[in-house]
This record gives structure tokens, sequence and C-alpha cells, in this order.
């Protein structure tokens, strides 16, 4: 795991340098992926990286996981509570809807949960652009291939350190990083709404997609959920957006 732990640091490196820029945000749930990210962007960056917290109505306990991730790396922190600027924004444009008699009770859930990670990536760019950073997504190779994340909103970074990485080994690497165990050992949730599970959502499971993504067998039923997330969700990974040409 040191090696691929070295080779990550040495490419944050290099993508800095490229881009002319000085270093890396991050934004801390209190989740697995996010630790990893920011471990890796505090080892290539010692003094020139942010990780931030932007609760939504978020639990105490994701938010005490949050502190002590960034207390097990040591990264600089921020923190932007986006609860009142969520509730103002997505009342007004509910309401808009409302008068409009078109309101949809059924797209409600996910349209508001997919507005806070959208919430999320305009707070990491705001703050990136005054630091001169760049802003790093946390996707593993099982989220992407599923297209499991937010179209502009935590899909909207400029580099994935982790895109390759399945979840098990994102948390082999955590385990290595010194990431507290109990996070290390945390049942994957995007945390858009309570009680929400990544796996309970997607119908399937990391270790039945790792699987699969590593070629080994796996059920009928777990392949079609899988190509399925995977066709719904080719918009996300494609060149954005789709040009007209003439
Ligand atoms: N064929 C197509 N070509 C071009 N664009 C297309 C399209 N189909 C939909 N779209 C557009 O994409 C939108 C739907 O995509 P999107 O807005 O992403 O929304 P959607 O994929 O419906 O939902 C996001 C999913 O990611 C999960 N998530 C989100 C954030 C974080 C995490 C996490 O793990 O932490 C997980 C969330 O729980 C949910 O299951 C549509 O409203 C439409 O604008
Ligand atoms: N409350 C939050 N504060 C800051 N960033 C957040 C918050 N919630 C989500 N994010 C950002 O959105 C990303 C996507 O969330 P996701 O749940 O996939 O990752 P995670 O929480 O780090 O790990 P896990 O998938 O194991 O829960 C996070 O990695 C983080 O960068
Ligand atoms: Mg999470």
């Amino acid at each position: 795991m040191e090696k691929q732990v070295n080779e990550i640091v040495d490419w944050l490196r290099q993508q800095a340098k490229d881009a002319g820029l000085k270093g890396m945000v991050v934004g801390v749930s209190g989740g697995l992926d996010s630790a990893v990210v920011a471990h890796l962007i505090k080892r290539a960056f010692p003094e020139n990286s942010l990780g931030v917290k932007m609760p939504i109505q978020t639990s105490s306990s994701n938010l005490d996981d949050a502190d002590q991730v960034i207390e097990s790396c040591g990264i600089d922190s921020i923190t932007v509570d986006l609860t009142e600027t969520h509730e103002v924004m997505y009342t007004q444009i509910r309401d808009r809807i409302k008068e409009k008699k078109e309101f949809s009770e059924e797209n409600d859930q996910l349209a508001g949960a997919n507005l806070r990670a959208r919430l999320r990536m305009s707070t990491l760019y705001t703050i990136a652009a005054n630091y001169n950073y760049l802003v790093v997504g946390t996707d593993n190779a099982a989220e992407w291939y599923t297209g499991y994340f937010t179209k502009y909103g935590d899909g909207g970074v400029d580099l994935l350190p982790l895109v390759e990485f399945t979840k098990g080994e994102v948390r082999e690497m955590a385990a290595f990083l010194g990431v507290p165990d109990h996070i290390v050992n945390k049942v994957p949730s995007a945390d858009l709404w309570e009680d929400q599970t990544d796996e309970a959502e997607m119908g399937t499971t990391y270790a039945t997609i790792d699987a699969y993504l590593k070629g080994e067998k796996v059920s009928e039923k777990d392949k079609e959920i899988i190509e399925s997330l995977h066709r719904k969700s080719a918009h996300k990974r494609d060149d954005l957006p789709q040009f007209h040409r003439g």
C-alpha cells in the first residue's frame, strides 16, 4: 500500500504543478473516502491543504467523525454550515414550483439531496479560488462505474485520485494511512437524508461491485443491477456537456 500511496502523492503534486496552483482542498464528511483523500492531500501539501466540513442537517456523530479525520491527519480545516443556505434555497425553489401546481412529492427527496451536493461543490470552488487550490474529489472505482454521485455535485471536481481503487482497496489504504478504525469500518452513506446507506439505495453491495470490477463472478441479478446503474449514468462520465454540432 505504501507504493500506491507514494504514487498518488507524487501525482497530486504533479497535478498542482501543471496547473500552476499551490495546493488542494477536499470536503470532509466523516466518511471513509474523504478521510483517505484528506490524508493524501495533507501528505502531498503539508502547508497547502485544507479540509472543509459542510454540514447540512448533519448528525453530531458524523461531525465528530469529521473532526477525528482532521485530527488524525493534522490537516488545516474550515467549517461552512450550509444548513440554512440549503433550507432557504430549496424552500424558495419548491415554493415557485408549487405555485405552478407542478411540485413532485416523488422527486422531492432526491432533488433536495442533490442540491446539498451541489452547494458543497460551489463552496469548495469558492474556497479553492481564494487559496489558489484545486478541488479534489473522493469517488472510488465502484461509485464511478455505477454513477453513484451527483452530476456537478460531488462529481464536480478537478481530480479523482481514488477512481481506480475499489472500495475495499480504499478501506485498506485508510487503515495504512492511520484513519481511525471506526471510520475505516463505517457503513458507507451519502448522508443526503436520514438513514440513507449507499448499499440500500444501489440495491447491491460494494463487495459485489468490487468483485465484478475485478472480473470475478457475481450473480446474474447483481450483474444486471450494476450494468443498469452503469448504463443510466453514462452521461455523467462522458465529456460534458454534450455539444450540438451542425
Ligand atoms: N441521458 C442523459 N443525458 C444527459 N443528462 C442526463 C441524462 N439523464 C439524466 N441527465 C441529467 O442528470 C440529472 C440526474 O443526475 P444527478 O443529478 O446526478 O441525479 P441522480 O443520478 O438521479 O442522483 C444522484 C445519485 O447519487 C447518489 N449520491 C449523490 C451524492 C453523493 C453520493 C455519495 O455517495 O456520497 C451519492 C444519490 O444518493 C443518488 O442516488 C438529471 O436531472 C438530468 O439533468
Ligand atoms: N457534511 C459534509 N461535509 C463536507 N463534505 C461532505 C459532506 N458530506 C459529503 N461531503 C463530500 O461529498 C463526498 C461524497 O460523499 P461520500 O459519502 O461518497 O464519501 P465519504 O462520506 O467520504 O465516504 P463513504 O462513501 O464511505 O460515506 C465526500 O467524500 C465529501 O468530500
Ligand atoms: Mg459518506
